[in-house]
């Protein structure tokens, strides 16, 4: 799916050296969420997930993170609701972490990190016909952000966990089929925050409303270590680099308001 094989990221570090801000940017991710001053918004609509699992088709390490890639030709999976006024399309999802559970997530509540945090990338397939035609456009992705905190063991991503060390190196690809990312949602998905945000690595696109979970959900450590032991590297290279801290540094508000769905 071109939302996911085509970009090439400037990622050059684990922390990737970029630009700390967009040059210009007004609206970039990710944030911390400081709950006393987001805004109840009465008029957020139930949020509805529709996934099909059938649309899953592989995994693939690209260097940053792994990626789980979904056919995103059709409407078959897709998003709406919640702060959205059109029908999202869900093209992949993926994860930050860091090398120790003290941190990893990119976006913070009230300063607290997070072991790791899930991203589900979607693009506005009412007006683009493209991920890359919806990632130049301020209304163009929808992005659900899901926090891992350490607790039970995640059944439905161990499904994942056990095909990692098939793409431990960066530009390895594995088929994968029959996963429903709605079971790495939280129980509660109508408690959650918005606001206008970006992509967190280059091209750092002004285009994205994040939803972001206030529910976590629980994974063992020895998954999230199994997450650690992927590689930056590529199988050629001699330095074998662990994929750890693949999060960007937080941004500024500059004034934006987050909105919650909840009191
Ligand atoms: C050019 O298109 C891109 C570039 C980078 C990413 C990955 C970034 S954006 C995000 S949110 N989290 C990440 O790690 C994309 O993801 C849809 C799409
Ligand atoms: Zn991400």
């Amino acid at each position: 799916t071109v939302c996911s094989s085509k970009y090439v990221l400037s990622a050059l570090h684990p922390m990737w050296q970029g630009p700390l801000v967009a040059p210009g940017g007004n609206r970039q991710s990710p944030i911390d969420i400081q709950v006393r001053k987001t805004v109840f918004d009465p008029h957020f609509k139930p949020l509805s997930p529709e996934y099909d699992p059938r649309t899953c088709s592989q995994v693939w390490n690209n260097g940053y993170s792994f990626l789980v890639e979904y056919d995103d030709t059709t409407d078959k999976s897709t998003l709406k609701g919640g702060p959205l006024e059109d029908t999202f399309r869900l093209c992949q999802f993926h994860f930050h972490w860091g090398e120790s559970n003290a941190w990893g997530s990119e976006h913070t509540v009230d300063r607290r990190l997070f072991p790791a945090e899930l991203h589900l990338v979607h693009w506005n397939s009412d007006k683009y016909k493209l991920f890359e035609e919806a990632v130049m456009e301020e209304n163009g992705l929808a992005v659900i952000g899901v926090f891992l905190k350490i607790g039970n063991r995640h059944e439905g991503l161990q499904k994942l966990v056990d095909v990692l060390p098939a793409v431990r190196h960066k530009d390895s690809v594995v088929e994968f089929t029959r996963f429903d990312p709605a079971c790495l949602l939280p129980a509660n998905i109508d408690d959650y925050w918005s606001y206008a945000g970006s992509l967190t690595t280059p091209p750092l696109s002004e285009a994205v409303t994040w939803i972001i979970m206030k529910q976590p959900i629980e994974v063992s450590h020895d998954q999230l270590a199994v997450f650690r032991s992927l590689l930056f590297t590529s199988a050629e290279e001699e330095v074998q680099k662990s994929m750890v801290n693949n999060f960007r540094v937080q941004q500024p508000l500059k004034g934006r308001t987050v909105r919650s769905s909840f009191t």
